[in-house]
């Protein structure tokens, strides 16, 4: 099992990140994860801090002579703003009262979309501060991390990931677009949304804009595409060992996402059966799919073909044209406080999920492949496909449907099939 856990909050010391469970002898790269760093900085759109906070990273237990050991995987990100916030922010105690008002302006204008208020009533604080400083996606940096040490390990057994935006509030990307592939990935990073598709990330970029002259934000979706999977992680015999169900929790679990969609999401659900599905068809000696509509899962399980979820970020809460509010101290009506803020964060939160659905792959690899090292889960991965049936196997390879030749059986199958017919 691999378990991992953040902490820090945004204008504290740092974040800290722990992953625990990871098999020895994964090459990791300090300059590798704080490239994966840097990915998550960028997008047009995105606010005043991200031009100079600098992700100072340590690696500080782990990893020896640049490969895993086995041990746990502790990682330290500085927030470069500390030296201006050690009074606001210190951990030092200086009196009772102001455990619950604070040093610095008390923040009594909570903002509605934010856990500033519901923060406040279940803390018991009495200005937002110290709840919104926790609940900001700053930790987001701490995951991207992580997953990046995940995409190494995932990157060992020919598993890899790509993500892009998919949206950008009403701007979407044509739904006939041919999906990024791994080879992708430097492209859209160089794009200022992240969009495969030059005239719409054009029409995206010119939207933001638009969205910040009048002094609002934005939402979107992004989507994840994994390649290289084996059929098989996740499970159907348990709603928690379901990887469908894993993979919503922790997309689910960054901050601002509000919905996740596996494959063709909500599309399908409109579709009639027989074009809602990925029919099989016996081809040169293996099983191939037509179609890759169930986004690589069936029954909780990865189906070997390509894994594709998508989230939708809600627009960014802090909007500059303040939202109404109360002054929690005065008790009068009240616009919510303002800071410097994104005007969205789609692209980076695609940067993200990429994190998070390759932590969770990594898991389902240890559950399936054990093993304490790297080379014991890639000769259990060998053999486990080796393994599998000659009449089970599949290939990942789409086939056209109409050029499919020869008999097809449909005699109805055995007694036990048959008798639900009624
Ligand atoms: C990468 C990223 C950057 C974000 N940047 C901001 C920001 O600058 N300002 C802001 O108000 N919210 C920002 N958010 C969103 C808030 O953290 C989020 O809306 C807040 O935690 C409440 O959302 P929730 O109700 O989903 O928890 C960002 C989210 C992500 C994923
Ligand atoms: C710091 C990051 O994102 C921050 C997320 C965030 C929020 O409210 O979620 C608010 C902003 O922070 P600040 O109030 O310090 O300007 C963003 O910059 C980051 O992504 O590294």
């Amino acid at each position: 099992m691999l378990r991992w856990i953040t902490a820090g909050e945004s204008h504290g010391r740092e974040l800290l990140a722990v992953l625990e469970g990871l098999p020895a002898g994964i090459p990791i790269a300090l300059d590798e994860v704080q490239a994966d760093l840097a990915r998550r900085k960028l997008g047009h759109g995105r606010g005043g801090r991200m031009k100079f906070e600098q992700d100072e990273l340590t690696l500080s237990s782990g990893v020896r002579h640049g490969f895993t050991i086995g041990s746990p995987l502790g990682i330290r990100i500085q927030n470069t703003e500390w030296p201006k916030w050690t009074e606001v922010m210190s951990p030092a105690p200086v009196d009772a009262e102001v455990f619950t008002t604070g040093r610095g302006t008390p923040l009594t204008r909570p903002r509605p979309g934010h856990a500033d208020l519901v923060g406040m009533q279940k803390y018991g604080f009495t200005e937002a501060r110290p709840a919104l400083e926790r609940a900001s996606a700053r930790e987001t940096a701490a995951r991207v991390a992580l997953g990046a040490v995940a995409k190494k390990f995932l990157a060992e057994l020919g598993i890899r990931t790509v993500s892009h935006t998919v949206s950008m509030g009403e701007v979407s990307l044509p739904v006939d677009a041919a999906w990024p592939v791994p080879e992708d990935v430097d492209r859209l990073d160089a794009d200022p949304v992240r969009c495969i598709d030059p005239e719409t990330s054009a029409r995206m970029v010119a939207r933001i804009d638009e969205i910040r002259k009048s002094g609002d934000t934005l939402g979107g979706v992004t989507e994840v595409l994994v390649y290289g999977l084996p059929p098989g992680l996740g499970s159907y015999v348990h709603w928690d060992r379901r990887l469908d169900s894993r993979l919503a929790g922790a997309l689910m679990g960054i901050q601002a996402i509000k919905s996740v969609e596996v494959g063709d999401g909500l599309e399908a659900t409109k579709r009639p059966g027989t074009v809602a599905h990925d029919p099989l068809y016996k081809v040169d000696g293996a099983i191939h799919r037509s179609s890759e509509r169930a986004g690589g899962i069936e029954g909780g399980m990865t189906t070997g073909g390509i894994l594709r979820v998508r989230t939708g970020m809600k627009p960014i809460a802090t909007v500059p044209k303040a939202l109404h509010t109360v002054d929690v101290a005065t008790g009068k009506n009240a616009t919510a406080h303002h800071q410097r803020s994104d005007v969205t964060a789609v692209p980076a939160s695609g940067v993200v999920a990429e994190a998070m659905v390759a932590l969770i792959l990594a898991d389902a690899v240890v559950e399936k492949f054990g093993g304490d090292s790297l080379r014991e889960v890639q000769r259990n991965l060998r053999s486990y496909l080796d393994n599998i049936p000659e009449s089970l196997r599949t290939d990942s390879a789409l086939v056209n449907a109409e050029t499919v030749t020869g008999d097809i059986d449909d005699t109805p199958m055995g007694d036990s099939l048959s008798e639900w017919r009624v």
